[in-house]
């Protein structure tokens, strides 16, 4: 396993351009299988989660090919519509498979997905909705058979806004017979992305955005050609670097307006930001001011994937900072890798209480998530000294190759790559 090895204390400056968003990529690849012809999704970024996406659809017989950033899908060769559970367990998008394989083939087996141990991450909700949608489902164990000849357009209401279980519902109902209303649905910038892939194949979607989508069945979907969002959370990461290590960054192909929960954190620890079009520039030449209270909720309140980051500015700031945690409840697990680094922090349940140290220093600390991971690297990066950060195949999911991304602003970040020891 990899680890990063940072030497702090440097503001990072220059200009990024920020790579195509995962959570908009993942369910996109997944809705590829329901095109009938070839389709081409440009900007999509070379992650690990994305390697097993395409994984997975060459598995059940599609042809896939990533050159660059652009991903070609040619699923008129699919014949399986089981996905192996190896394959099921090695991320949580897994689960997007689900509404367009059944949708295609009539019948869809998964297993239980797997992903970043953050919480529980139940799938009742995407069972409920096809469910809804007239599937028949059969669990046996960690095994989940759905079946349906076709499914049938109905309302279907979610007690809360999932992103993957409304991704799941919209992929499922484009084919479906007549019209599914979806009711207190998820309205994440990802939503509107789908919708719009969706509909350049030649689905009838419309609502994503809001709490109400509408989806008029259609006989069938073609082939297209589609580019990806930039990716939110890694522009929010680099903002929150930025202004961590007391930098200047400018961030190209980034969308401001998908950004706002964060700008207003940030602008009330005393960063400054400007935006024009897909640019934004983040400097900060003072220690951050502490912010009272952060709850993290469903988009457009700030965001669970920024969360850890903005923990990291923060237990740098001047004063006593609070993030509330209402999406996940395991997701306070770089608490206490910053804490090694001289961060002061308590949690209580699901709050975070943070009392900004005037520096942090550099040790060993272990990437337990994704973002915790993220998070880590910002305190690395601003952190006096060296810092290694353990098991980076989580930052891996989520980032194209992050100390590329890091050194092109100055950052002194390199990999260590460990190769598996072969005994014999
Ligand atoms: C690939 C992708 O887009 N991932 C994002 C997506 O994950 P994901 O789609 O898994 O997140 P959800 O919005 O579904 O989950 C939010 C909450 O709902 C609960 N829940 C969800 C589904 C369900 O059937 N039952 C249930 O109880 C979850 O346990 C969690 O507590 O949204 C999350 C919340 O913004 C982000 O952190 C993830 O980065
Ligand atoms: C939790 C995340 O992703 P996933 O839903 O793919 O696990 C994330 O992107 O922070």
């Amino acid at each position: 396993m990899d680890n990063l090895v940072i030497e702090g204390g440097q503001p990072l400056s220059g200009t990024i351009r920020i790579h195509g968003a995962k959570n908009a990529a993942l369910p996109i690849l997944a809705a590829s299988l329901l095109a009938e012809g070839k389709v081409t999704i440009r900007n999509v970024p070379r992650l690990l989660d994305i390697e097993v996406m395409l994984d997975i659809l060459r598995d059940i017989g599609c042809k896939a090919r990533h050159d660059g950033t652009v991903v070609t899908v040619d699923t008129s060769l699919a014949t399986s519509s089981h996905i192996p559970e190896t394959l099921m367990r090695k991320m949580r998008s897994s689960v997007f498979l689900m509404g367009p394989l059944l949708a295609r083939f009539g019948e869809v087996q998964i297993y239980q997905p797997g992903g970043c141990a953050i919480g529980e991450r139940k799938i009742d909700l995407h069972l409920r909705g096809l469910e809804a949608l007239g599937a028949h489902i059969e669990e046996k164990g960690s095994r989940i058979i759905c079946s349906a000849r076709r499914l049938k357009g109905t309302e279907i209401s979610l007690d809360f806004p999932s992103v993957g279980a409304t991704e799941n519902m919209m992929m499922a109902a484009v084919l479906a017979n007549g019209r599914t209303t979806i009711v207190g649905a998820a309205r994440e910038p990802e939503i509107q992305d789908l919708q719009q892939f969706l509909n350049t194949m030649g689905a009838r979607v419309r609502g994503a955005g809001t709490d109400t989508i509408v989806i008029d069945g259609v006989e069938s979907l073609g082939g297209c050609d589609f580019e990806v969002i930039p990716d939110r959370i890694v522009s929010g990461t680099v903002m929150v670097a930025a202004a961590a290590t007391r930098g200047d960054v400018t961030l190209e192909n980034t969308q401001p307006a998908h950004l706002t929960s964060l700008v207003h954190v940030l602008r009330r620890a005393g960063v400054q930001i400007e935006s024009a079009n897909d640019i934004m520039r983040v400097v900060s030449s003072k220690r951050p001011i502490a912010v009272d209270r952060i709850v993290t909720s469903p988009y457009p309140a700030f965001p669970t994937d920024l969360q850890a980051q903005v923990m990291t500015l923060l237990a740098l700031a001047d004063g006593v900072s609070v993030i509330k945690e209402t999406i996940f409840e395991g997701r306070f697990k770089h608490v206490d890798e910053l804490c090694r680094m001289g961060a002061d922090i308590r949690v209580d349940l699901n709050n975070a209480f943070i009392r900004g140290v005037p520096e942090l220093y550099g040790t060993t600390v272990e990437a337990t998530d994704l973002r915790a991971g993220a998070a880590l690297v910002i305190a690395g990066l601003a952190a006096q000294g060296r810092t290694v950060v353990e098991h980076v195949h989580h930052i891996d999911r989520g980032y194209d190759r992050i100390e590329e991304m890091f050194q092109q602003l100055g950052g002194n970040i390199t990999r260590e790559v460990h190769k598996s020891k072969v005994y014999s």
